[in-house]
């Protein structure tokens, strides 16, 4: 009698364990773990995964057997299966929801699946379960289970695949295909009996005869010269056969050129010799790569990728949110052509199930992609690159929030190889822990071909706009002209973090907010609505004000159409680009202004942060930031940190190549340290002042933090739930953990849920993980009364 040990999908604590289930006579030795299958749970059905098959029950009482199964072949494989019990004790989550992360989209719910014969004799052989058809919905309630048996059986022979009946988009494509029938010897004999005009026969004989055996995609015997008519009477001669085809959707806009290892320079030679050596040696080392912007790393990148597929092995490398794939995933693909696979959040769910399929069936050995890639189902892992490891998208903000650079971390022990952690401006985490020798620290300290730095100056807006009121500084505009006399590019980047533009009455200063949130709305123009960005609410923008009735009610702000307008205005013959969410929104889109700037077509690219990293434009002479300090305002420890990161990323992008480059940075903080050591672009410098301050205010990386939010519809009841939790912290803690709050959070009202915070802070607290945890199990039962609790290790910021 076999078990299966079942984690059902239930969000709740206690069923981080598995239940067991019976596995009924006719699935003995099909059930594998990695599989969901569907199970009754007190009187509902619902599914989970099976992670285990045991001879003995957790549980005495009598079993419920798994009432069928969802999955034909496992989706989970033995390492993430491991990875998401780590994941959900580390980021104090559901393992149920820590499982479905780890599935692209499209498989994540419910779905119907297809069998697909891919030999003609299973179709013939079990009437019963394809009606005399190549591919049949599979519908379990229509089978007995000897047939469900079966179709198991022929799934691990590989004579069926089982395709997932995603959404009509998601679907995989099957097209119409013909199979080689002929061996090479009977083709002269057929082609002496075709008459000499029948041009289409004759080319589908030919191509016959080259490719023996193999299936071709109609579309493509059609564009080759074979008729439909050629394929009807080669059909009946018995030379081919009728079938169908998957056609893998390709994400890959364009094709690519292949390019070449480049000669790589001294402090690239010897980054790629220690990574190599690591990889060959199986050692499990963490390297911080810091190289200043346009240093080369994407070629250490390169290269040590192509070592670990030398030795066999695979390669995995992460990138910030879909800003930095246009490029790098180009700059990978030429050099590793169809062996990469690409997971990011462009892609439809059709494209991204392909990929996943593609990596899962070993068809891939390279995978870019954004943070989820992090669980790509690569086999025998050589490397994991962390590319701009400081970028806070490798945050999960929801539930599962894990940090990327942990769980590949997890992974890498397990694949026995190493990490590259690569940025230009190291998170303070990072660099502390190079420094303390926990990492090993590689550096690439000058740019490529001792090309220079750009020159960075600043300009204090404050004085600028005591005599003009304009977004663009004199300095800015001149330089900008300068620029586009030379027929050289420029890059404006329009600051946007906490930045948005919101509507005020002139006259009685009135400031249009969200009736569910503690917020300002923000103004749309596209839309003509004021929207909040928290719950979605959608207004329109009012003519008059709603409260003294004025008609001088006007935007406050600067959006990236403002900007454009503006600059369209002084410099009406200069090309402009706008890149934000409003202007990529399209699919291909973002490629096509990348394009169309690479390619000079344009003289000016203006954007929003999307445009500060990676990019690696050589005619590039000049980045304009508008507003440097927006993020200084913010109530958040890490907002030098982020300013600094950012004013080097994108003044980076400045003068890489042969001519000299220029920044200048619009700031109304012209002496704060984020912005003078921006200037210098000195992260060593940066790096010493903010760890005094971080060891100051004991914050992070000389703290470990965490974070307690608790939400319900009632301010009384929040504020008072969380006040029992502080007591029970202390209780707990030891003395030299610090707790902050309960506070409200900054925007306390989302959605009509109020929200209040604690913040942990420390250094070494033994009972810390059980103390939280007893907290999760308690809030399960206060969840009744509407009151939600979430844990944040290690947040990103404490707002
Ligand atoms: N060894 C080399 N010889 C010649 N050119 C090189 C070499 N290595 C890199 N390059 C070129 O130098 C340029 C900058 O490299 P890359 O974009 O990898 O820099 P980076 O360190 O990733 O910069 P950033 O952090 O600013 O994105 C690229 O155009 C790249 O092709
Ligand atoms: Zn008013
Ligand atoms: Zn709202």
């Amino acid at each position: 009698m076999q078990i299966a040990q079942v984690i059902v999908d239930i969000p709740t604590r206690q069923t981080n364990n598995p239940y067991s289930y019976l596995i009924p006579d006719y699935l003995t030795d099909q059930v594998v773990p990695g599989m969901r299958v569907a199970v009754s749970f007190g009187n509902r059905k619902i599914t989970g995964f099976v992670v285990a098959i045991t001879d003995k029950a957790a549980f005495d009482g009598k079993l419920k057997p798994i009432d069928s199964l969802i999955d034909l072949a496992p989706v989970i494989n033995k390492e993430l299966l491991q990875l998401a019990t780590w994941m959900a004790d580390k980021t104090y989550s559901f393992k149920i929801s820590c499982l479905q992360t780890m599935l692209p989209g499209g498989m994540r719910t419910k779905n119907q699946k297809r069998l697909i014969a891919t030999e003609d004799s299973v179709v013939a052989a079990y009437p019963k379960i394809f009606h005399g058809q190549h591919e049949v919905d599979y519908n379990r309630q229509s089978l007995d289970n000897q047939s469900v048996t079966k179709v198991l059986e022929l799934e691990r022979q590989g004579k069926i695949r089982v395709e997932y009946n995603l959404t009509k988009h998601a679907r995989p494509i099957m097209m119409k295909a013909y199979q080689a029938m002929l061996k090479p010897d009977q083709i002269s004999g057929e082609l002496a009996g075709v008459r000499k005009n029948a041009n289409g026969q004759i080319r589908l004989l030919d191509i016959l005869r080259q490719h023996p055996g193999e299936t071709f995609l109609q579309s493509k015997l059609t564009a080759a010269g074979v008729t439909t008519s050629a394929l009807k009477t080669g059909e009946q001669k018995g030379w081919v056969k009728a079938t169908l085809k998957r056609h893998v959707r390709n994400p890959f806009l364009r094709p690519v050129a292949h390019t070449t290892p480049l000669h790589l320079n001294a402090d690239q030679q010897k980054a790629v010799d220690q990574i190599n050596i690591d990889v060959s040696d199986r050692k499990n080392d963490v390297f911080l790569l810091e190289g200043v912007t346009g240093s080369g790393k994407t070629e250490v990148y390169l290269q040590s990728i192509a070592h670990a597929l030398e030795t066999g092995r695979t390669a995995l490398m992460l990138v910030p949110e879909i800003t930095l794939t246009p490029q790098i995933v180009g700059r990978i693909r030429s050099r590793f052509g169809d062996q990469v696979a690409m997971l990011h959040s462009a892609l439809s769910n059709g494209e991204r199930y392909d990929e996943w399929q593609r990596i899962n069936s070993g068809q891939a050995k390279v995978v870019v992609g954004v943070r989820s890639a992090v669980f790509a189902p690569l086999d025998n892992i050589g490397l994991i690159i962390i590319d701009e490891e400081h970028d806070s998208s490798y945050k999960q903000a929801d539930n599962p929030r894990y940090q990327t650079r942990d769980v590949a971390k997890w992974r890498a022990a397990y694949n026995h190889c190493p990490v590259v952690l690569g940025s230009a401006t190291p998170s303070l985490e990072s660099r502390a822990r190079a420094m303390k020798g926990v990492y090993r620290f590689l550096t690439l300290p000058e740019r490529i071909n001792h090309h220079a730095l750009p020159h960075v100056s600043i300009v204090d807006m404050k004085t600028e706009m005591a005599q003009h009121q304009s977004i663009l500084s004199n300095q800015l505009a001149n330089a900008i002209s300068d620029r586009l006399e030379k027929h050289e590019q420029i890059i404006l980047l329009l600051n946007r973090r906490g930045y948005s533009s919101f509507l005020m009455c002139r006259d009685c200063g009135y400031v249009p907010k969200c009736p569910n949130c503690d917020i300002s709305l923000t103004v749309h123009k596209d839309t003509h609505t004021l929207d909040c960005h928290y719950c979605g609410h959608k207004e329109p923008i009012p003519s008059v004000c709603p409260q003294c009735h004025s008609k001088r009610i006007r935007f406050y702000g600067v959006g990236s159409q403002q900007l454009e307008e503006q600059v369209r205005n002084q410099f009406p013959t200069a090309r402009v680009l706008r890149m934000d969410v409003d202007t990529t929104r399209r699919k291909g889109s973002h490629e096509a202004i990348i394009d169309k700037f690479g390619a000079h077509k344009a003289d000016i690219l203006l954007g929003t942060q999307m445009i500060a990293k990676g990019l690696d434009f050589p005619e590039v002479t000049l980045v304009g930031v508008l507003n440097a300090d927006s993020a200084l305002q913010f109530p958040d420890f890490r907002s030098s940190e982020r300013t600094f990161q950012l004013l080097t990323q994108v003044s980076g992008r400045s003068g890489r190549a042969d001519k000299v480059g220029g920044v200048i940075i619009q700031t109304f903080n012209p002496d704060h340290y984020a912005i003078q050591l921006a200037k210098t672009q000195d992260y060593e410098r940066f790096y010493a002042t903010e760890m005094r301050v971080r060891h100051d205010g004991k914050y992070p990386p000389y703290y470990f933090t965490v974070k307690l939010t608790g939400n319900s519809p009632s301010e009384n009841q929040t504020a008072s739930e969380m006040f029992g939790i502080l007591t029970f912290l202390k209780d707990n803690l030891s003395k030299q953990a610090i707790i902050l709050g309960p506070t409200p959070k900054a925007i306390t009202r989302i959605n009509n849920q109020y929200y209040y915070q604690i913040i942990i802070k420390y250094r070494k607290e033994p009972n810390l993980k059980k103390t939280l945890d007893q907290i999760l199990v308690d809030s399960q039962k206060k969840q009744r009364h509407g009151l939600q609790i979430a844990i944040d290790n290690e947040p990103l910021d404490f707002m």
